[in-house]
């Protein structure tokens, strides 16, 4: 018998605050030692009585007994409970929060290793299952669970997102600690908008001391935008650090709708000094992207198979083909000549001196074998004020992008011209002399040459994971029209 020998009564009392509790009481809770879920899963001494926290994925009943798989967040993989179907189990439904106290055993299944037998279980927190958005055992699409964003990490598929986003985030850091990269928080709120990165969004105080009268509005006294690039903050640090970054929130403000394109996303940014030569740029970005890639698919390998298996088949190979391959270098010069002998139909012009749009860099992208692409000096025009030209190649700047499969740019960096007569005299022509005032003394006290990058982090988990469209790969996507929470 299951639980006679530890003499169990079933219990059922009121809950002060979440209604029904059902226990099988034999224990103090609070005294026995607490266990993740990954970690129950992976025990390799069985008999220990423990205790688990989380949350029903599924309920079954068989003859007397009643098996529950409970799923905490720290694995894709949920715990096998086993538990009498005597107990009164209406409130223990698909989606409800419980804590569990009961004998890790090895399981008689093959799939897992270990299940729990439970002798106390209590329903924290009761789910309606008729009014649950998500259905035991069905596979939502990523279209659908995005109208939830309050309730989208309890699915399987989201939840994996954001365990594979926090572990990529973690081998970003990791990658810039090992290559002795100092981290510099950029502000969110600044002065400049890092000449035309993209639209702003202004800030402006909504509380009493927001001002009315004529120069001097607005709580800062200067217009302020949420910062579109952390890029000529970097570049200040680069004055006393060879090497630094930055990782942080990032705000467009483009009025799209597009699957790549978001109100709100993270960069990854850096500038390295004393290099006059775009090649060192593209190492740190090359290495960046394998070194945080090899570090997910080691620590993340169920979520991200997940993904390649339910939501973009056929995924995992590309990536592998990505990863194992050099990424490949053309010229802008040599991608315009490219897009002019194929015979695909344009929309956009493919004229020498025009950017490079979407439907360009897709093509470049396939041309060059579904690996990633980089395309370097660009039209110097095209490049704003603190882009460097190449001195050896006429009207081109040390410019490039990365561009990826099924995503596109992933990254844009430049050498920074760190002449000051030659910059003074490009910010004359701009009339942005007096704004930059500050940016020209940089070239006045101990410049050196310097370039850095920046890498959109939505677009780089969308490019690992083959997901089609930016918003799932965010825990609360920002767009034009939508600020949902
Ligand atoms: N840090 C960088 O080079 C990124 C660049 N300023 C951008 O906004 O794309």
């Amino acid at each position: 018998m299951l639980f006679g020998k530890l003499g169990c009564v079933l219990l059922r009392r009121t809950c002060p605050y979440r209604g029904i509790v059902t226990i099988y009481r034999c224990h103090s809770q609070k005294s026995l030692k607490k266990l993740r879920i990954c970690e129950a899963l992976s025990q390799k001494e069985t008999g220990e009585y423990v205790r688990i926290q989380g949350w029903i994925r599924s309920v079954r009943s068989q003859k007397e007994l009643l098996f529950l798989h409970v799923n905490d967040g720290s694995s894709l993989e949920s715990l096998q409970v086993v538990a009498s179907s005597e107990l009164d189990n209406r409130h223990l439904t698909f989606g409800c929060a419980v804590d569990i106290s009961g004998n890790i055993v090895k399981s008689p299944h093959k799939k897992q290793n270990v299940e729990l037998q439970a002798n106390q279980i209590q329903v924290v927190g009761e789910c309606n299952p008729v009014d649950f958005p998500f259905k035991v055992k069905e596979r939502h699409g990523l279209e659908y669970v995005r109208q939830f964003p309050h309730l989208r990490c309890r699915t399987n598929t989201f939840a994996s997102l954001l365990r594979i986003r926090s572990e990529a985030t973690a081998a970003i850091q990791a990658y810039f600690k090992e290559n002795h990269f100092v981290q510099i928080h950029t502000p969110v709120i600044s002065s400049n908008d890092c000449e035309g990165a993209g639209e702003l969004f202004q800030v402006e105080s909504a509380g009493r001391d927001r001002s009315t009268d004529g120069e001097s509005s607005g709580f800062f006294s200067v217009p302020a935008y949420l910062t579109v690039s952390g890029q000529l903050h970097l570049e200040v640090m680069a004055g006393a650090f060879p090497r630094v970054y930055t990782f942080g929130p990032t705000f467009r403000a483009e009025n799209s709708q597009s699957r790549r394109h978001l109100a709100e996303f993270y960069m990854v940014e850096a500038e390295l000094s004393f290099t006059d030569s775009l090649e060192d740029l593209l190492v740190v970005m090359e290495n960046l992207f394998k070194s945080t890639t090899d570090c997910i698919l080691s620590r993340c390998a169920d979520d991200i198979a997940l993904f390649h298996k339910y939501v973009a088949p056929g995924h995992k190979e590309r990536l592998d083909l990505m990863v194992k391959n050099r990424f490949k270098v053309i010229t802008y010069t040599e991608a315009i000549d490219v897009l002019n002998r194929s015979s695909e139909k344009f929309e956009f012009s493919t004229e020498w001196g025009c950017d490079l749009q979407t439907e360009h860099e897709k093509y470049l992208v396939k041309h060059c074998g579904n690996v990633p692409l980089f395309v370097i000096n660009y039209p110097y025009d095209l490049k704003p004020f603190y882009a460097r030209d190449n001195e050896d190649q006429p009207h081109t700047a040390a410019a490039v992008d990365l561009l990826v499969p099924g995503v596109g740019e992933l990254c844009g960096g430049t050498l920074r011209e760190e002449r000051l007569e030659l910059l003074h005299a490009r910010l004359e022509r701009m009339g942005l002399e007096d704004a930059y005032q500050w940016y020209l003394e940089l070239r006045q006290f101990g410049s050196v040459p310097h370039g850095g990058f920046g890498m959109g982090f939505e677009r780089y988990l969308q490019c690992v994971l083959g997901v089609e469209n930016i918003k799932d790969v965010i825990p609360f996507p920002r767009f034009s029209h939508s600020c949902l929470l």
